[in-house]
């Protein structure tokens, strides 16, 4: 299987490069070539399989020969051996035909340990290979950079570099962060939000100088091998309840689309999912592009669900590539005038494929943490703000008789401030982390300027 640029002007690449490459070197983001198609029988006899065993099905569709199937049987295995609950993603019936699906079940609490743990074995299996060592840089909101650093501590192919949004994350996510103090992790507190850490990282690839000199890789949803791992979770869920002989329909909490571009992903692979709804917060530039046509930059608020506070949402550019046709000419125009104007048309036949496949929805923070209070009060479930947007959303769309799925996509204990406020209950942290407050933290606070960033790295990284 062969990736190819939304933007048309990097070569097309193998699985492993691919994964190893991050962003393209045009600047853009890899997709498969085509969409592996699964027949309904299949899809079927996932019914009952254990998660790694789709995992395995699926991923392995993507990989081809690139990786020997006994090592992608064991990077699977080793992937999901991590996870704390025995179906590794459950299903829970909040109320009649609305369930969630619990994706907080890894070591850091969030949907991200679902991916990161497969991503961080994976590449190092390709790096060990190649004898290389690579550097990683990657910006987060708060939950890729816990779920990165945990899955990448002490690996001697790699050196983590995490950006954060100074200030703007829980203290539980930092702390998930700054306190691993292996050599090998770096955590960087910009002064900015967190669009500002997406900038940084991707100017870092797009000087090709220095990502050459310090064998640049990204773990942020921009690389494909993140999406891949996050498709499965769509079918194992989906058969749960009767796919392929019934369909259902996923609400995601979004923000850089990654989430809900892997379900997609689903959808064009054959998994007969009916609705797609895109949930934000008060950070509602996805909502907006759905009904105006338009994408246009507003600034960041900072909300109770904070890991959703984008407004540069990567992944809706493989979206529009897949919605204009593959058309990367277009796709080159739409990013340049994103770059120039802050802000967009879509093209028509775009934005309505787009809305073909997708609906979306906005929840603000009252409604937020009224639908935390309200839940916990009706179904005795305490939900994280971020799984909150979704089950608010989903609550208000037409009900159908097929089963809506949202995606419960980080621990309530991960923001105890807003469940407490909420509830009054504070979640307690699991076993193992129940000593994080007391753990001694590192990281180095640096201004918003990109030879800032690129020269602590530099001095830093040992794969120069
Ligand atoms: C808890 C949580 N929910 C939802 C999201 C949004 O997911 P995505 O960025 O893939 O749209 C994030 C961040 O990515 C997150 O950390
Ligand atoms: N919410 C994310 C933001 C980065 O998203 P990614 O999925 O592209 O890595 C976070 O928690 O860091």
């Amino acid at each position: 299987m062969q990736f190819v640029s939304t933007r048309g002007q990097a070569p097309a690449l193998g699985f492993s490069d691919a994964v190893l490459a991050g962003l393209a070197a045009d600047g853009g983001l890899y997709v498969p070539a085509a969409w592996p198609q699964m027949s309904e029988k299949e899809i079927a006899a996932f019914a009952g399989r254990p998660y790694a065993d789709v995992a395995y099905d699926i991923i392995g569709r993507f990989v081809g020969d690139e990786i020997p199937a006994a090592k992608l049987r064991e990077i699977v295995d080793g992937a999901y051996a991590s996870f704390r609950h025995p179906s590794v993603t459950p299903l829970v019936e909040l109320e009649p035909n609305h369930f969630v699906l619990e994706l907080f079940h890894g070591p850091t609490l969030a949907f991200k340990d679902v991916a990161m743990q497969f991503l961080s074995r994976t590449m190092d299996h390709i790096l060990s290979e190649r004898g290389l060592r690579a550097t990683i840089v990657g910006a987060t909101s708060g939950d890729t950079g816990s779920a990165a650093i945990e899955a990448f501590r002490g690996r001697d192919t790699t050196d983590i570099f995490i950006l954060h949004p100074r200030g703007r994350t829980s203290e539980v996510q930092r702390r998930q962060m700054t306190t691993v103090l292996d050599a090998n992790v770096h955590n960087i507190a910009l002064e900015g939000t967190f669009d500002d850490c997406q900038d940084a990282v991707k100017a870092m690839f797009n000087n090709h100088a220095f990502r050459d000199s310090m064998r640049l890789s990204g773990v942020n949803s921009i690389n494909w091998g993140r999406i891949v791992a996050q498709i499965v979770y769509y079918f194992v869920a989906a058969v749960a309840l009767g796919a392929p002989h019934r369909p259902v329909s996923f609400t995601v909490p979004t923000g850089n689309f990654g989430d809900i571009f892997a379900g997609y992903c689903a959808k064009r692979m054959g998994l007969p999912i009916s609705r797609l709804v895109i949930a934000t917060n008060a950070n509602d530039i996805l909502r907006r592009t759905i009904d105006t046509g338009r994408y246009e930059m507003q600034g960041v608020s900072p909300t109770i669900s904070p890991s959703m506070d984008i407004q540069i949402s990567s992944n809706f550019e493989r979206l529009l590539f897949e919605s204009a046709g593959r058309d990367a000419d277009a796709v080159n125009r739409m990013m340049a005038a994103l770059k120039q104007s802050r802000g967009f048309d879509l093209p028509e036949g775009a934005i309505a494929a787009i809305r073909a496949e997708f609906a979306a929805g906005t929840s603000g923070e009252d409604e937020t943490s009224r639908t935390i209070a309200q839940t916990w009060a009706n179904s005795a479930y305490l939900l994280d703000p971020h799984t909150a947007v979704g089950v608010s959303v989903a609550r208000r769309l037409e009900r159908s008789t097929e089963p809506m799925i949202t995606l419960a996509t980080a621990h309530p204990a991960k923001f105890p401030a807003a469940v407490r406020a909420a509830t009054g209950i504070e979640p307690p942290l699991p076993a193992w982390l129940a000593d994080l407050y007391g753990r001694e933290e590192r990281l180095d606070v640096l201004a918003n300027d990109q030879s800032a960033v690129e020269q602590f790295i530099g001095a830093r990284s040992r794969a120069a």
